[in-house]
Order: structure tokens, then sequence, then C-alpha cells
């Protein structure tokens, strides 16, 4: 059959009719199809034509591994965890240069051979005007994401394949070679190419880290928990502050694209000089810096100054104070680079256990059993709604470790926020053994990152099972193994995990491994939902002073009532987000009132604390999810299905309501 994509009802003729879909689905472009084939009849080629299945000789191949080693050393741990998303599907995973010649592939082996039948291997060149339409040299022509499937392709010998085909950019945009999955056309899957353009990014991210030997390089994002993953925003600094790079993500925060960010400095997008950063890093437990962009949203950031002798010298100098914490927090330009994801500072600014003990029963019991367990080799599992502060507790269990006073690290994993088959790698790392010396890179895992100070496991009902067994496992050994390494690390770390899944009911339907649940439950404690709390006036003036100091305002016996007529649904993270608006709001006054309250909280504290009542009223054997569901379900209601409205109305983040959503079927 022939490539009709020009004439009407083309998808149809084409026997995929879902295929005439937008690229961003994950199908193939139509129009991109089309232009592509225009190209290749005008390269001259013809589709019953044989392709030229030539291949570079070994010494050019070598070559040309040399020309793109720094590519090839990132891509190669990222290629392992993407190949082990589509083992046994008859496909394979591919990396090829900037001029599309193939420099390495993972894949099944009965798919290799049909491969190799038409030089889909290493040393075979899938430039478009060697072989027309194709995954590969498409996305090299398009610069974009591409996906060809089938009878797409332009020559009939290539059309068994399905391929899906990400470029890889590097830090000045320039295309440096390109990320493929291929597969027998019956094993095309629409989820395929965002496997694909994850793990694109994923490479990205590693060459932009690993890009400058002298610099300080910001890892940022408006919510903290996503500082540190896949989706974080990397921008790169000299050390007097001028703009060097960034990713993708960066330059979508930032709101600008590079060749506008070239004229930058981080002074002039973040209204801060670059000294602050060696201020934040003398202290001696530095937690995520609070920086504001030019649009006024907050981004939560953390910094690795990466610098040569005489900057730290000057960083010194600068500073005029001990600089002990700078140096640990930096990499002398002759020590080995520090890795892509290094530790993540220890916790700063964030209260001890004792201060979370506003005088509820519950909470002081919870506090008082903490108390006998910590630091005594037990982990332990917190459970409770959304927000009710089950990472805070986290860091105040960890700030109770007298290792985390000499700057122990935290370590926070949110499990749901990490694409799956990228967290067995921000897990365990992984070791590139392709270079050495000065070359040879590779990521610590955030296991290893954790060693001497916490782990914190957040949503660990959403960890993949086939990952359970591998994180039981370095539970039991105390010791963890990157991937593509036989190297055993020992680590030793304490471990708080926490969940709003009930997990046992979970383990019982094999949903969670009942051995990891034991495993991790050594001490489980509820956080009670702040509608059930008796100090709600307590604790809203706490957060008062934590967020405005000892000189904050105060609530006026209006706002003071308001406060306990409202449901909570969103917990302390709402009473929080509201706390921080109303401080904005009264700035320069003595007290706050209802004036000083967003209209939409005042419209909706009457309705959401009705929306509420049901759940306060519910039997005890209500799951937590169900009571949290029902709440999200009335507030979508009132907002007419508006999720980013319930969001901001709940406190709670709108992932969080698109995976109730889809738990509960929506
Ligand atoms: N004890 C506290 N005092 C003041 N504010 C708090 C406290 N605990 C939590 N918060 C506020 O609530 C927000 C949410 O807390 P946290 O992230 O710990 O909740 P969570 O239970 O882990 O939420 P989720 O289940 O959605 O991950 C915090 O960012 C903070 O603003």
């Amino acid at each position: 059959m022939q490539y009709q994509a020009n004439r009407p009802g083309a998808g149809a003729s084409l026997g995929h009719a879902p295929m005439v879909q937008a690229a961003a689905d994950g199908m193939p472009d139509l129009q991109v199809i089309e232009r592509s084939h225009q190209r290749s009849s005008s390269y001259g080629i013809t589709r019953g034509q044989r392709p030229d299945l030539a291949t570079l000789s070994r010494a050019d191949l070598a070559q040309t591994l040399e020309s793109s080693h720094a590519l090839f050393g990132h891509a190669r741990p990222v290629m392992e965890t993407l190949y082990d998303q589509i083992r046994n599907t008859h496909s394979m995973v591919i990396l090829s240069d900037a001029e599309g010649t193939i420099i390495h592939t993972l894949g099944d082996t009965d798919f290799l051979a049909k491969a190799d039948r038409v030089a889909l291997g290493a040393g075979g060149r899938w430039s478009e005007q060697l072989r027309g339409t194709n995954a590969i040299g498409t996305a090299l022509f398009e610069q974009k994401p591409t996906t060809v499937h089938a009878q797409q392709h332009f020559l009939d010998a290539n059309r068994f394949l399905t391929c899906s085909a990400a470029p890889i950019f590097d830090h000045q945009g320039q295309v440096l070679g390109v990320l493929d999955v291929s597969g027998e056309c019956g094993s095309f899957h629409k989820h395929t190419m965002a496997l694909v353009r994850m793990s694109a990014q994923m490479i990205e991210n590693h060459l932009l880290a690993g890009s400058f030997p002298d610099c300080i390089t910001l890892h940022f994002h408006s919510r903290p928990e996503f500082v540190g993953t896949l989706v974080e925003g990397i921008a790169s600094f000299t050390p007097a502050g001028r703009f060097l790079a960034a990713n993708r993500s960066a330059q979508f925060q930032l709101g600008l694209p590079l060749a506008a960010l070239q004229s930058h400095t981080f002074g002039s997008l973040f209204g801060v000089p670059v000294s602050m950063l060696f201020d934040h890093y003398r202290k001696a437990a530095p937690g995520l810096m609070e920086l504001y962009l030019h649009s006024g949203i907050q981004i939560h950031a953390r910094a690795e100054l990466r610098l040569r002798e005489q900057h730290f010298q000057n960083a010194r100098e600068a500073t005029a104070e001990p600089v002990a914490a700078i140096a640990s927090a930096a990499t002398s330009a002759a020590a080995p680079a520090r890795p892509a994801t290094s530790p993540a500072p220890a916790v700063a600014g964030k209260p001890a256990l004792q201060s979370l003990d506003t005088g509820d029963e519950k909470m002081s019991a919870i506090i008082a059993k903490l108390r006998k367990v910590i630091g005594r080799g037990i982990p332990i599992l917190v459970t409770g709604e959304t927000g009710t502060g089950k990472e805070w507790l986290a860091q105040a269990i960890h700030r109770e470790h007298p290792q985390a006073q000499a700057g122990a690290p935290f370590v926070a994993v949110n499990c749901s926020a990490i694409p799956e088959n990228l967290i067995e790698a921000e897990l365990f790392g992984y070791e590139d053994g392709a270079f050495t010396g000065a070359r040879r890179k590779g990521a610590l895992g955030k296991i290893a990152q954790a060693h001497g100070g916490t782990l914190f496991l957040d949503e660990i009902g959403d960890m993949p099972l086939a990952l359970q067994g591998r994180l039981l496992r370095v539970l039991q050994e105390r010791a963890v193994t990157p991937l593509g390494s036989n190297r055993v690390i020992p680590v030793e770390f304490a471990l708080v995990c926490a969940t709003n899944q009930p997990l046992r009911e979970m383990a019982a339907r094999h949903a969670f491994r009942e051995d990891l649940y034991y495993r991790i439950n050594g001490l489980q404690v509820k956080l009670p939902p702040l509608r059930e709390r008796s100090d709600l006036g307590r604790l809203a003036d706490a957060i008062l002073r934590h967020e405005g100091g000892q000189h904050a305002p105060r609530f006026d016996a209006e706002v003071r009532r308001l406060l306990h007529a409202c449901g909570w649904p969103g917990n302390l993270r709402q009473m929080a987000n509201l706390i921080r608006t109303a401080l904005a709001m009264a700035a320069g006054e003595n007290s706050i009132g209802l004036r000083h309250l967003p209209e939409d909280f005042l419209e909706e504290a009457g309705d959401l604390a009705h929306a509420a009542m049901p759940t306060q009223a519910a039997p005890a054997s209500r799951s937590l999810r169900d009571n949290e569901w029902s709440t999200i379900e009335n507030a979508l209601r009132l907002h007419d299905g508006n999720v980013s409205a319930v969001a901001k109305a709940l406190g709670i983040s709108r992932n969080t309501i698109y995976r109730r959503l889809k738990a509960h079927g929506g």
C-alpha cells in the first residue's frame, strides 16, 4: 500500500485510523510525514529500491563514537533504563549521532536480527537523504520528536518498522543526535514517544550539568518537590554570575529563549547578586533557597558550586567569613566532577519535632512515640491525607538526628512525581563505564546520596512493583548497586516513608509488596487531618509566626472564627497558603481581618466547610482516600470541574487531583 496522507481520509486508508492525531499524542504527524515524503522523492530515492545498507567501517565507527563521547557517555545508562521498559516487545533502543549514524543499540535478540537486515544497527546510516522518511532522519531534519509508523516509511523495505525518535540538543540548542525506539509495526504503542522524549530530556539535563568545569549551576522549580527531578529547570552561570546555559524547563520557567538569556546575569534574572549563593552555603545546613522571578513567581532552588581554586579564594574574600560550608558544597576543578544529581542539602529553616507539638493530643502522642524510635534504625511510615504535613514531619524527624546538625543530607524522593521509567536510575544511580579518567561520569542515585542522613520516600505506594523488590534488597543488604555496574556501595541511612494510600490493603491484593510493607513499617504514625485537630488556633498562630516573624500582625476575632469554621480539605498546605496571602495583603497593618483574606476563600469557606462535614461524620472504617476523594469530588462540583480552581481552593496540587480522578475512573 502506498502512502496517501495528502488525500482526504488518508489516515483511514493506511489502516491506522487513530494515527491521524497530533504528534504530541505519540501519534505520527501526517504533515511532517507528507513533507518528508516530498523531500525523499526530491533526493531521487524510489520506494521500491533496495536501501543502501553500507555501514561504517570499524575504524570510522570508533571515530564517530569518539567524537560523540559525551553524548554516548550520558545516553548509555538512560538507554539501559529505557530498554528495561520495553524489553520483550520486539523492539530496540537506538542512539544516533547528528548525521543519523547509529552509534549504539540495545534490543531484543529476535528483533535485532531482523533490524540487522536493514542495517538498523551500529554503523548504519539513517539520514533522510539515504533512507527517505524514517524516524531518525526525519527527526533530525525537523529537529523535533517524530514517529514514523509502518507504511509511512518511504522505502518499502522499512515498512515492517514502527519508530519513535526524539532529537537530543546541547546547551546551545544544537542537535547532538537522536534517541529512538524502533520495533515491529505490530508493537506500536502510543506511550513509546513519551518515554523517548523523557529519556532524551534526561540525557540533555545530564549533558548540561557536565558542560562547564567552572560554573555555578542552579536547579530550580516553583514546587520544591520537583527540584532534583526530570522536570526541574537547570541554568548555569559563570562564577561572576554571567548566564551560560539552560535546559528547556529553565527557559520555559524563566519565560525567555536561549538567545535572550545570553544577555542576562544571575542578578538580572533573580534580582539578587550571585554572592547570595555563597552566603547561603555558608550556613551549616543550607536548605533549598527561595528566589523570585521577574513575574513574581517564587521558585525553590539548589545550587551546585563547581569552582576552580581561585574562585573559592575570591568567594572567601568576598564573604570574609568562615567558608567551610562553601567548600563542602562545591567541587574544585581538580576533583572529580560532582554527579549531576548531587545530594540535596540538609534541611534548614523547618521546625524541629518539638515545635510541631502545638497542643493537639494526637500530635503530642505521635511526637512522643517518634522520640522513642528515632536513632534506633527503625523505619518510620507516615500516613495522612494530602497536606497534613507528612514531609514536614519527616524533615523534623531528620533534624532530631545528631548527624543532621553536622550537615547530614535529607534526601526526598517523590515516587509519584518521577516518571516510572526513570525512577530506577533516580533511586539507584547509574555508572558510565564507557570512558575513563576525566570523562568518566555517572550519577549517584538518591539512595546513595542519603548516605549518613535520611532518605524520605514520599508517596511510596506509587513505587512501581518491579522496583519494590530492588528497594527491599537495598534495605536488607544496606548496599546499593548502580545500574550498569557491579560495584556495591554500602549505604547507611534513616528511612522515612509517607503515603496516603492504604498500603496494607494494597499488599493484601498484591498491589504493594507485603515484605516491603513490613520492612518500611517499623513505626507507623497517622497525621490527623486539620479539621480533627484541637489546636487549630495555636497552629494558625505558629504558621503566622513562621511565615511572618515575631512581629507579624495577629488574626482578628472574625478571622479566628472563620478559621475554626472552615473544613480545611487541603489541610496544612491550604492553611499555610492562606496565611501567606493574608500576610502579604496585611503588610504594614497590626491585624489580619476578613478584608485581607482572598475572596474565593471567603466565598467558599462556608461551602467547603459543609463539603467537609460528611467526611467528618464518616464512619471510621472509611479510608483516608475515601475522605479525601469526597472532598475533592464536592469541590469539583462547586467549581464545575475546573481542576485548577479546585487545586487552588484546596491548596493541593493539580497532579494530586488528576491522580485521584484517575484512581476513581474520572
Ligand atoms: N507543622 C507545620 N507548620 C506549618 N506549616 C506546615 C506544617 N506542616 C506542613 N505545613 C505546610 O503545609 C505544606 C504541605 O506540607 P507537606 O508537604 O509536609 O504535606 P504532605 O502531607 O507531605 O502533603 P502531600 O501528601 O500532598 O505530599 C508545607 O509546604 C507547609 O507550607
